[in-house]
């Protein structure tokens, strides 16, 4: 992993986040956000119960950090199943996944993340076993190989992934059940905030909640990861309770502005403004330039300034929107009617997201 997927700000996972566990909710009912996913999930998981069956396999697709491993170990738990858990790279060989599944109990489920990553051999091992829940096994070599059918328990296939548009027809159309995670508003971060200053165990005030809820980019990761810093931060100074004030020099001291971006996202906005007049710009062009790789801006990067409005993308590349110059202190550049150039291209963005959204 590179420097800069360890900034402060990504929602990728980094090592210090090896505490998060103890933050993560167990049941629905203390999942907090996410209010559509949540009610879909809960009527699968009352019917499933209910005919005692497995349920319908489940894809969760959204930014990292949003809380798609969190889910996938809920829905387990409630559906009062075993929890396998593996990933798309690590299953190397179609030999490993007939291991992985030929193991499970009646209605368990596995838990596949980086579900994209997916080696194609084992991808179409997963397809009769998802749809069918059995398993072709080509078993030897040349003249001597045969086939052999293996019939699977019925088991819930949860796959996780950031990039579902990298997902191949026939696998994404084999998830029943396919629900996309959202960037979270301030309103529901903050009860994540105060949850994890009381598992924390120190004191906070609800304006400082709201303080690290705002500049969280509507990630709980992110959340959790501040909070941690403040409550350094605030243990040094010897403040408590921690209000909103502590929280903002704290976060003030670590280079967090007031929407939530640090150092690495004002150069990429700066970066359009200065280099290329506000844009258009191609991505790869913006990714030679800040020398960053093409996923790292679009996964990490991109996600959450296209949420805000500060950028938008259009078939000819990024565009610094109105909200982006002026974030920057810049005044955005105007045609010759007086229009700001970036609203010219805003209906042209929005027909776009649509299609791109996934991504
Ligand atoms: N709705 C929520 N309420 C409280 N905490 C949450 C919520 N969603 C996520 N978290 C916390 O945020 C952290 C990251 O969540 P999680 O690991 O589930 O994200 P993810 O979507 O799987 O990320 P990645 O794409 O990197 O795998 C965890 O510590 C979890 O406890
Ligand atoms: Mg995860």
């Amino acid at each position: 992993m590179n420097e800069e997927n360890d900034r402060l700000l990504s929602g990728e996972r980094h090592a210090e986040d090896r505490q998060e566990g103890s933050l993560r909710p167990r049941r629905l009912d203390d999942f907090t956000g996410q209010k559509e996913v949540r009610e879909n999930l809960d009527v699968f998981i009352q019917a499933a119960r209910g005919r005692e069956e497995a349920m319908d396999h489940v894809l969760f697709f959204g930014p990292p950090g949003l809380g798609k491993t969190t889910l996938s170990q809920i829905v387990a738990s409630e559906l009062g199943v075993g929890f396998r858990a593996t990933s798309g790279p690590v299953i190397a060989k179609a030999g490993d996944l007939a291991a992985l599944l030929t193991n499970l109990q009646p209605r368990d489920v596995l838990f596949i993340d980086e579900i994209h990553r997916l080696n194609p051999a084992v991808e179409e091992i997963l397809y009769p076993a998802m749809e069918d829940f059995q398993l072709d096994l080509i078993i030897g070599e040349g003249p001597a190989a045969r086939s052999v059918r293996i019939d699977l328990p019925p088991f819930t296939l949860v796959g996780a992934t950031t990039r579902s548009g990298l997902l191949t027809t026939p696998l994404r159309d084999r998830f029943g059940i396919p629900l996309r995670l959202r960037f979270y508003e301030p309103e529901e971060l903050v009860d994540i905030v105060a949850r994890g200053a009381k598992l924390l165990n120190f004191e906070m005030t609800r304006d400082g909640a709201m303080e690290i809820a705002r500049r969280s980019r509507g990630t709980p990761r992110i959340a959790g990861r501040l909070l941690r810093r403040v409550r350094d931060f605030a243990v040094v100074a010897g403040k408590s309770p921690v209000n909103a004030f502590i929280a903002d020099a704290a976060l003030t001291r670590l280079e967090v502005d007031n929407l939530g971006l640090d150092s690495q996202d004002r150069r990429y906005l700066t970066c359009i403004a200065s280099n290329y007049g506000g844009g258009p710009v191609g991505v790869d062009t913006l990714a030679a330039a800040l020398s960053e790789e093409r996923d790292t801006i679009e996964d990490v990067i991109e996600p959450y300034l296209l949420q805000q409005g500060l950028i938008q993308r259009t078939p000819r590349g990024r565009m610094l929107g109105v909200k982006g110059f002026t974030h920057l202190g810049l005044t955005p550049p105007r045609n010759q009617a007086g229009v700001p150039m970036a609203d010219l291209f805003e209906s042209e963005a929005l027909k776009n997201a649509n299609d791109e959204g996934d991504a």
